[in-house]
């Protein structure tokens, strides 16, 4: 039950009602309750305010005979304890004073103007240039169906897709949700899956639930044709997705409801299907420290080497290109032209274009948020401001882009372009300069209404129009000492001596009399007054319309913006993408048909970025060769030596090609991938309560159910959660299962020394070691990938080199060799490899051979039972225990 609801309203003063039924629109949202300059929170709300945000719990008079406990955050500062409660997973409603204070009886009017969540922030202080809040409707169908819809409220683009409601938890991981909507009818089940998603992922999001009817196909796809401006889905393929459609109506509803506005402008719809995309799990996303590194950090990471774009715009791209790598190459090889294209010398410097591009990127402003912003009539005047500067740029860059050499910077070329009409309209409009917020005035700039200009021009000019009427009606009336002047209780008036009256003319009515003089008006100085009193609020109230109807002017432009938006955020990654490929020394992959990978002199580039910083040497690059015929490499050899690196570094370079990306080796043949999986040792999952070999085993067997021919598999130490046999029998199930029945690619590494004879049964598979040499009684690292297995292991060497004390370095020197000569000897021929026995059938029971000889077509009823009543006797002979028939 709300609050509202709960209570007798009469009881309370009329603002705590207008509070109180406000608030019950809202009971799971905090509500900020504009007063002035402070939003004030009260009871519960304020309770959990002070809680959050460490702010001053305060009591204020009474309502319904109990004190008013509240809390306030100033206006001016609202923002950054906005950015606090979202980081927490808070939502925030709005609440404004719209009416005029004082126009009707009892409190201002109030309403609430806007809701902001995690999963629907618009404000660039909030989100921070390079991150995107995702909004994700979700909604189990039947027949393991399930619909998503999903958006970013800044950005243009509205996805829907359907896949089976097993693969939640992937596409989740996929999309990345900030916040996540579903239906109050989905069963507990269901629910629970999604509070364990939540809480399984790097970051946590926030479940919001909606009212089930909500969640209607027929509505989707009706909203969705209207915001198409079409009759049928079709022409986006995104007919007859019937749970994606309903996802989709409670995602554009919840956003509405949110913005206070219809999202009008969404324009493109996105239909993903589940095979479009190279699968990169959670747990490979976690592995090669894309986004994030192991702990958690954003640096460095595969994303922070490789994100070196001049805007926000441009990196979100760039994140969303590394994140969702498609299996069809088309957009990759685009990439990879234009980037070639960026690349080339151009103009008499013989620079690369992608060089005075990049200057020319340097603080274009985000132009993607701002036409959303406009678009939720939320855009702020310096916005638009910079809105005309980024234009400008945007049109300055078109014919800067090389001509020739790529399809993408030619078609980039024409969507540079700015919408006509637009950057006029806001050059006339706005000062070059304008005040940071509407209220304050100051924005519309002068000459653009006459009105306005007028208004001004009083309250500027007042001072200068009251001495020209001064000296005016001086020489008029021959009183020298006659004074135009103003105070607050009677306004303008011309004061006259009591000597002077005489000389007063006609026209001149009197205000006021004092003791020595006489205060007139005139009908010149009224009309003035008039105008002079109210100029002020006039005048920003005329701003206020005029900035509203600039919002009008640009609504047409949305759509057009958002163009602009792709293309300066394509530039500026494919510049960046450009730059990198050059400093660092990265060369264009190959895409071939077969499959295949392989790679001449490939390195790790985050390893050999942290290298290069400590100047502890160089990264060695290392060969990488993996076909139908060698589709497996076990890697041996000592701790330390750079076996995770290696696989690592190609599961790497065959994303960054994936992407379009130029790659860190000197040359490198792709054929097709549908997934890159990864099982590397993990930090215990205490959250999830499972243990480290658990999820070890878990991970690998969903590799392992995953996996095809054209998947690439890292599996690193599998096996080395357990005691020695059990794991070294798990591994090499594993391995033989990955060579015989996946058939993926499949990089190994191993400590368990027996694995090196798996490829001497398995031909696609070969042996590859990290070399080492001893230097006295120490170990070197060459880091060189080598064909052949480890001759040994140096796990004593390694804890030599970490500081073990000599002590138990030496003891283990002698256990060592004990054990292995008693290895040696004992070493009888284990097939670790052999395929198990197929299982006997057991020999038929004496039932079942009776059984097989009745022919019951030719047995008469009577005989058909007497059969019947054998068989039981038989049965209970073989089975004295169990007295009764199997069933
Ligand atoms: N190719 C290389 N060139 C230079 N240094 C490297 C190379 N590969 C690895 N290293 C260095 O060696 C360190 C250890 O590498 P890595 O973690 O890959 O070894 P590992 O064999 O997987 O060890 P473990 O089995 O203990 O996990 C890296 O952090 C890096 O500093």
């Amino acid at each position: 039950m709300t609050q509202a609801a709960a209570i007798d309203l009469g009881a309370h003063t009329p603002m705590m009602q207008q509070y109180l039924q406000l608030k019950a629109d809202f009971p799971d949202t905090l509500l900020f309750y504009r007063m002035g300059d402070f939003y004030e929170l009260f009871y519960a709300d304020a309770e959990k305010a002070v809680r959050l945000l460490d702010i001053t719990l305060t009591q204020r008079g009474q309502s319904a005979g109990q004190p008013v406990v509240m809390a306030g955050v100033p206006v001016h500062a609202v923002d950054a304890y906005l950015a606090r409660l979202i980081k927490l997973g808070e939502s925030v409603a709005i609440c404004e004073q719209v009416g005029e204070v004082g126009a009707t009886k009892g409190p201002v009017e109030r309403k609430v103007m806007r809701v902001v969540t995690p999963g629907t922030l618009t404000d660039a202080e909030l989100l921070g240039d390079k991150n995107e809040a995702l909004l994700v409707a979700i909604h189990p169908g039947s027949r393991n169906v399930c619909g998503a819809a999903w958006l970013s409220v800044t950005s243009a683009q509205l996805h829907l897709a359907e896949f089976a409601t097993d693969d939640l938890e992937a596409w989740l991981t996929r999309v990345g949700p900030s916040e996540l909507v579903y239906g109050a009818d989905v069963t507990p089940a269901f629910e629970q899956r999604l509070h364990d998603a939540r809480s399984a992922g790097n970051q946590p999001f926030t479940l919001t639930v909606r009212p089930a009817w909500q969640f209607d196909g027929g509505l989707g796809e009706r909203r969705l044709g209207e915001l198409m401006g079409a009759a049928s889905l079709a022409a986006w393929q995104a007919d007859g997705l019937a749970n994606a459609q309903a996802a989709a109506s409670a995602l554009l509803g919840y956003a509405e409801h949110t913005q206070g506005r219809a999202l009008s402008h969404i324009q493109r719809l996105v239909v993903e299907r589940d095979d479009e995309f190279i699968d990169l799990p959670a747990a490979t996303r976690r592995n090669l420290e894309l986004v994030q590194t192991l702990r958690g950090e954003s640096t460095p990471t595969l994303f922070s080497l490789l994100d070196t774009c001049m805007g926000g715009m441009g990196s979100r791209l760039l994140r969303r290109w590394l994140l969702a790598p498609r299996r069809d190459r088309a957009a990759a090889r685009e990439r990879l032209e234009a980037i070639a294209a960026l690349s080339s010398a151009a103009g008499a410097a013989g620079l690369p274009a992608w060089r005075g591009l990049r200057e020319q990127l340097k603080n274009v402003s985000d132009v993607e948020r701002i036409a959303a912003r406009i678009a939720l009539r939320q855009a702020k005047p310096r916005e638009l401001v910079a809105l005309g500067a980024a234009l400008a740029k945007a049109q300055a860059l078109a014919p800067a882009l090389p001509g020739t050499g790529s399809a993408m910077l030619m078609r980039m070329a024409g969507e540079l372009q700015p919408p006509p009409g637009c950057a006029e309209l806001l050059a006339i409009a706005l000062r070059p300069d304008p005040a940071a917020q509407i209220r304050d005035g100051g924005v519309i700039a002068t000459g653009h209404d006459a009105e306005l200009d007028e208004l001004r021009a009083i309250s500027e000019n007042c001072d200068a129009f009251l001495i020209e009427l001064e000296a005016r009606e001086r020489e008029r009336t021959g009183i020298a000492n006659l004074r135009v002047q103003f105070n607050r209780v009677h306004g303008f008036y011309i004061e006259v001596t009591q000597s002077a009256l005489s000389k007063v003319p006609e026209d001149y009515r009197r205000r006021q009399t004092l003791k020595n003089a006489e205060r007139f008006i005139t009908p010149e100085l009224k009309a003035f007054e008039d105008k002079a009193l109210s100029a002020q609020e006039r005048a920003l109230a005329r701003e206020k319309w005029l900035y509203e109807q600039l919002l009008d002017k640009l609504q047409a432009h949305v759509a057009a913006l958002t163009g602009v938006a792709l293309a300066l955020a394509s530039l500026d990654a494919l510049c960046a993408l450009a730059e990198r490929a050059h400093t660092l020394g990265w060369n264009a992959p190959e895409f071939v048909s077969h499959p295949c990978i392989e790679i001449v002199q490939g390195r790790h580039p985050v390893v050999e970025a942290r290298l290069a910083e400590r100047t502890s040497g160089a990264f060695i690059a290392n060969d990488t060769r993996l076909s139908p015929q060698q589709r497996m490499q076990v890697i041996t050899g000592p701790n330390m030596g750079g076996k995770s690196t290696y696989m690592r570094q190609i599961a790497i370079i065959a994303l960054l090609a994936s992407i379009g990306s130029h790659v860190p080796a000197q040359a490198c043949r792709l054929g097709p991938i549908d997934a890159i999986h990864t099982r590397i040792g993990a930090a215990d999952d205490l959250a999830n309560a499972q243990s480290t070999f658990m999820l070890e085993m878990t991970e690998a067997a969903q590799i392992l159910h995953a996996a095809t021919p054209q998947s690439l598999v890292l599996m690193d130490e599998i096996g080395r959660g357990t005691s020695t046999f059990d794991g070294l029998a798990l591994a090499a199930g594993i391995a033989a299962y990955l060579h015989d029945r996946s058939r993926a690619f499949t990089l190994f590494a191993t400590h368990y020394f027996e694995l090196t004879e798996f490829p001497a049964e398995h031909h696609q598979a070969v042996n590859m070691h990290v070399s080492a040499t001893e230097s006295g009684r120490d170990i070197v690292f060459l880091h060189e990938v080598q064909a052949g297995p480890a001759s040994r292991s140096y796990g004593i060497q390694v804890a030599r080199l970490a500081g073990m004390p000599a002590a138990v370095v030496n003891h283990a020197r002698q256990a060592l060799s004990a054990l292995e000569a008693q290895q040696n000897e004992s070493r009888s021929q284990v097939d670790l490899f052999a395929p198990p026995p197929a299982e006997q059938a057991p020999p038929p029971s004496a039932v079942e051979s009776q059984l097989a000889t009745i022919d019951p077509d030719a047995l008469s009823p009577r005989e058909a039972l007497d059969a019947l009543y054998a068989l039981r006797k038989l049965l209970q002979r073989e089975q004295p225990s169990g007295a009764t028939a199997p069933h």
